[in-house]
Order: C-alpha cells, then structure tokens, then sequence
C-alpha cells in the first residue's frame, strides 16, 4: 500500500498498489527545476476560489470562480474539480475517490457561483457512491457520479506503457513557443491578435507541447497529441484534493481539439464538452510535471470523443480520463 500522507478532509483519490512500483524507478529522476514566479499560481487560486467550498448546509456547498474561458462559459474541469470536492467531504477519510462521471447540461453563468448539492446515494462495504448537482440559477449545470473506495492491494495489476518522450527541460512552454511565433514580422493581423489574446489569458496550469505544431492545428495530423503539464506553483504532498481539482483542470484543458487535428481546414465555431469521466489509479503531484497522452478515436455527428492519460513522470499510469464533446466547425480562414 502507497504511504501517501495525501489524505484529505473527508477522502481523498484511490492509492492503488500500483503507486509502489513506478516501471521507471530505476531511472534518474531530474532535479526539480526552479519555479517560475506567475502573477497568481494555481494554489492561491485553487485554495482562494476552487478548493474552497463554502458550506451553506449539510450536503450543500457554494463554489466561487478564477479562471473563465473567452467563451465566457464556465471552465469544466472547474466544475467537476469543485464537484468533486464536495462529493469528497461527504465521504469516511479511509476513502479515495477512484472514478467519476459528470454529464455537463447548461452552460455555467460565471457571473454567479454555483451550488453543489451532494446526494448520499450509497455506502457500501468497500465503495461508496455519491452523486453531486451542480446547480445556478435554480438548474442543473452539471450532473457528476463520484465513487469512493478502501484501499484493498490485489495481486491483478497491469498498465500500458509510457510513451518515450523528450523531458520537460528540453521543451519550450506555449508561452515561449507563442512568443517565437509573435516575433515573425509576416504574422497574419489577425492571428497576431489571437496569440496575443492567448498570451493574456491566466490559464492557472503550465504546458510543455511535445510536438508544438501540432499546437498551432493548421497541420493535419493523426489525432493523437502529447503535452507535459503541472500546476502553476508550489502545492505539495499533503492534499490530494487538491491534486485531484488540478487533474480535473488539467484534463479538460486542450483535451477536445484533439479531434480537429485531422481537419485542419476547419475550426470550431462552436465547442462544449457534453460529458467527461476520470479514473483515479494512484496518487500524483499535479504540481510536477506529467506527460498527458491524449487521442481521439472518433468523431462524427457534431461531435468528438477522446480519451486522455495523465502519467506520472516516474513511468506510473496516474489517471485515465474519456470526453465527448460537440464540435460545430466551419471552414478556417487562415
Ligand atoms: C451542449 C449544449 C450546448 C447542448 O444544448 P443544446 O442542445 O440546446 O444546444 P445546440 O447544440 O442546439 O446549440 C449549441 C450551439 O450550436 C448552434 N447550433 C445548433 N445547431 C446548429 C447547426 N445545425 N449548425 C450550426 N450551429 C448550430 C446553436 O446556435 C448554439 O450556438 P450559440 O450558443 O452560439 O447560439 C448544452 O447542454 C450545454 O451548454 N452544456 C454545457 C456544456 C459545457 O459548458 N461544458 C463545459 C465547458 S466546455 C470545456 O470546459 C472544455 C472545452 O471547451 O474544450
């Protein structure tokens, strides 16, 4: 069993006995590189707004915004972050969460929080079910399942290989790589416009694209795309809530586009996530690098499915994630 110290208020994500045997651990594991310092790193963020649920009753919480996208809808992976906490402080601290899935029906109002109201649905012997509404303006905004679990080793363990990949060290942010791109002086207006607009944007998370053209999606290429990602920021070992909330983020961030890759001609003029669903296998700072592995095997009918691997640095497969989204494009300009 993994010695995590990662135990939060109420439960926290499944340590499985896979966490004790990292398939690298022989390797060198690189020196931690000094932080840079960002106007705001996701801790404060998360600890200011996301992590902190207000309870206004038993099962009831109230969750505050950061980060909106342009789109002006509320981020996802913050929805299902702050849903996920609030299924959590429900639950015995010798659970961890393991798998969630959430349905998102409206679009998020970022002009007023959201209530989470959690549902005791069932306790078991060894999983414990919760279900959580997140409502705004007395509706439904996202619908999540949470299950919770005991520890319990087994002798049945497996997982896919990491794929072998340069190190975060010798890869350029997209900030950097956004940068490169603006010194260009026979930039398109428009797209000058748009890289400067994506430059101003606080997205609370780090990224290291592992093939930046395919970051730029005027190729056209299979739809499968890898990115180094960490939190903005010091959080740590203690809270695996915390941890998960960054998953949560992390996971819906750049994760539906994977299935424009093969239609370069076109871009989404309109894009939501419809559903999302996270396996928690083991534990994981998601304030040091992991490599997230994303594809998309399908896409068809205005909509697009993909599925993600979060792995840790260390080789272990940390957190499995499926979305499908709708995916209303039109022809690209540029
Ligand atoms: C998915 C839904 C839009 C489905 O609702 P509806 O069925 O009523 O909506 P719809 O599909 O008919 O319309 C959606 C948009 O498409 C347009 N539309 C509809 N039919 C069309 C057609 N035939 N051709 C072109 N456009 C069309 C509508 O005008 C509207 O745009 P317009 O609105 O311009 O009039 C809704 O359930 C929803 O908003 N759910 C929440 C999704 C969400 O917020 N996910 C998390 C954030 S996304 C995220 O975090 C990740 C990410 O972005 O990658």
């Amino acid at each position: 069993m993994v010695e995590t110290g990662m135990k939060g208020v109420g439960g926290s994500v499944c340590p499985s006995p896979v966490g004790n045997k990292s398939p690298n651990s022989g390797a060198e594991k690189s020196p931690e590189e000094p932080k840079v310092q960002f106007k705001q790193d996701l801790k404060s963020v998360l600890v200011t707004s996301v992590l902190n649920l207000e309870e206004l009753d038993v099962d009831l919480y109230r969750g505050t915004h950061h980060w909106v996208p342009r789109t002006q809808r509320l981020f996802g992976g913050q929805i299902v972050g702050q849903a996920l906490v609030a299924a959590a402080k429900s639950v015995n601290d010798n659970l961890y969460a393991h798998s969630l899935h959430c349905y998102f029906v409206r679009a998020g109002d970022p002009k007023v929080p959201v209530l989470y109201q959690v549902e005791r649905t069932r306790n078991g012997r060894s999983f414990t079910v919760r279900s959580v509404k997140a409502i705004q303006h007395g509706q439904p905004i996202l619908i999540c399942q949470a299950s919770f679990q005991m520890i319990q080793p087994s002798p049945l363990e497996h997982q896919f290989t990491m794929p072998v990949v340069p190190q975060p060290e010798d890869l350029s942010t997209v900030e950097e790589l956004i940068r490169i791109h603006l010194s260009k002086p026979d930039l398109a207006e428009k797209l000058r416009q748009g890289l400067n607009k994506l430059l101003a944007n606080e997205v609370p998370i780090e990224i290291k694209p592992v093939q930046p053209k395919l970051f730029s999606n005027f190729f056209k290429a299979v739809p499968k795309k890898l990115f180094w990602v960490r939190a903005r920021g010091y959080i740590g070992e203690g809270n695996m809530k915390l941890h998960c909330c960054v998953a949560a983020y992390v996971s819906d961030y750049a994760f539906l586009d994977t299935a424009l890759l093969p239609s370069p001609k076109y871009r989404a003029q309109f894009s939501a996530s419809l559903d999302h669903a996270m396996w928690f296998h083991t534990t994981f700072r998601s304030d040091e690098w992991m490599l997230y592995e994303c594809e998309s095997p399908w896409a068809g009918g205005c909509r697009g499915l993909v599925q993600g691997r979060l792995w840790r640095r260390d080789g272990v497969l940390a957190v499995s994630c499926s979305q499908e989204g709708v995916l209303r494009v039109k022809l690209s300009k540029l």
